[in-house]
């Protein structure tokens, strides 16, 4: 599907309430499963890779009724999960196959996941690595690609390791897994990645010790229903905060979003390249703190993005390329070659796009170079494309605000992944 973008905006006001968190409704579905009794999640993100882990949870023979945006679920236990009667389809969700690899390392019955030709492509042996040694069967295409199947399988052995990727799906994989072995699992991270899932088993009545970048997890098998409102996914509400900064005379408000520690490194980088940005309305009355954003316009100058910052700002750093295009001076983004595996290579996908509209971006085998300012424009095309990746697309529709040209945005389709009302949201706050 092709789609008109909105060029040369004049302003963007008022107030906007951003969809749920992604992350943290991927795992309310997992842990409102694992537990006992009846889990009821508000403000729940009904995008295509939610739900999928809804429908694999559903195939797992696990109660699950939608009502507008709160999702129920039947809690059934580690143990209370149903031989699924085909092959699980994780579309293009990243999140749901890894984190369910974990999770379903020790059933007693088989089961075969696939995915679309990005899905298929990611790397897993990741986590199928660590899960093999703790005693999992899982066997994959090339050993590390889907389609995959997890065996039946009835014994994990407790692990010891250094995560060796700084990746939250892989950490959260692994205690998942640490949850059903035979013993006390460390797992110690390179750099802190989000920590939704300590969190969210905390909540629902688990324990995990957290030492530095240590996690012990002890086996643990009961889990009590929650009822909780799901964040706004600070990922999203970055798309709203630098269209923003970027538009002239923009004020607006971001209602309720997530704001996570581990989750909220978008903002520093852009204040620190000059953005206006501050929080309102902080509610930390429940783990997963949520306040409001208000961003007033303003002009940026380049920054160096690198090391540890990098996990906090991984699915954002396509905006922040985005940022520096505008920003007075050179930005570095360093030590960011996870980009490569996501959803496309999005060192390529960033400076190929953008280059379009008259970017200088260079590639690095870890990041990009990026000298700014530089005016947005159809240059060499005047349609731009997602490659079917729904952070490139959203960028993309960002970018099209300060262009004086029209543009169309090739595969819009994508943003469905994790932003389906982004157009209508956006039409919203535009004068
Ligand atoms: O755990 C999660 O919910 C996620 C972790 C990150 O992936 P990695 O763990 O592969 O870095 C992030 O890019 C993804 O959008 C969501
Ligand atoms: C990488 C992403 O998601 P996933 O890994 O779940 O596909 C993302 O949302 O940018």
């Amino acid at each position: 599907m092709d789609k008109a973008l909105i060029a040369n905006a004049q302003g963007l006001h008022g107030t906007l309430t951003i969809p749920g968190d992604k992350s943290i409704s991927h795992r309310s579905i997992m842990f409102g499963a694992l537990a006992e009794g009846t889990t009821v999640i508000d403000h729940f993100l009904f995008s295509d890779d939610c739900k999928r882990t809804l429908a694999a949870f559903q195939a797992l023979g696990v109660p699950i009724t939608i009502e507008g945006d709160q999702v129920t679920i039947t809690g059934v236990g580690l143990n209370g999960l149903k031989a699924p009667k085909e092959p699980i389809d994780l579309g293009n969700s990243g999140t749901s196959t890894r984190l369910l690899l974990g999770l379903l390392s020790k059933q007693p019955f088989p089961i075969d996941f696939f995915g679309d030709a990005s899905l298929s492509k990611r790397p897993m042996q990741r986590v199928i690595g660590p899960l093999r040694q703790m005693g999992a069967q899982i066997t994959a295409t090339a050993d590390d690609f889907l389609p995959l199947t997890i065996a039946a399988n009835g014994q994990l052995n407790a692990i010891e390791m250094t995560v060796p990727v700084a990746s939250a799906q892989v950490k959260s994989a692994l205690i998942f897994a640490a949850l059903q072995a035979d013993g006390i699992s460390k797992l110690t991270e390179i750099a802190q990645t989000r920590d939704h899932t300590e969190r969210m088993l905390r909540q629902f009545g688990g324990e995990i010790e957290k030492d530095g970048l240590t996690l012990t997890i002890k086996p643990q098998n009961h889990f009590v229903a929650q009822q909780f409102r799901v964040p706004g996914d600070m990922s999203s509400a970055a798309f709203f905060a630098l269209a923003a900064t970027l538009v002239p005379n923009s004020e607006l408000r971001l209602a309720q979003v997530g704001l996570n520690k581990t989750r909220t490194g978008f903002l520093d980088v852009l204040s620190r390249m000059g953005a206006d940005i501050h929080v309102e309305n902080v509610d930390s009355r429940i783990d997963e703190v949520s306040g409001d954003l208000v961003v007033i316009s303003s002009a940026l100058k380049a920054t160096t993005v690198h090391g540890t910052e990098i996990a906090n700002v991984i699915d954002e750093i396509p905006l922040i390329a985005l940022a520096a295009t505008q920003a007075e001076g050179t930005t570095e983004i360093s030590d960011a070659a996870e980009l490569r595996v996501k959803e496309t290579d999005r060192i390529e996908t960033v400076a190929t796009e953008l280059r379009k509209l008259g970017a200088n971006i260079e590639t690095k085998p870890d990041g990009m170079i990026i000298h700014g300012p530089t005016p947005l424009r159809a240059v060499t095309s005047d349609t731009v494309d997602s490659h079917g990746d729904h952070r490139i697309g959203l960028m993309l529709a960002v970018a099209a605000l300060l262009s004086h040209s029209q543009l169309t945005l090739h595969d819009a389709a994508a943003i469905n992944v994790s932003y389906p009302s982004f157009f209508t949201d956006l039409k919203q706050v535009l004068d």
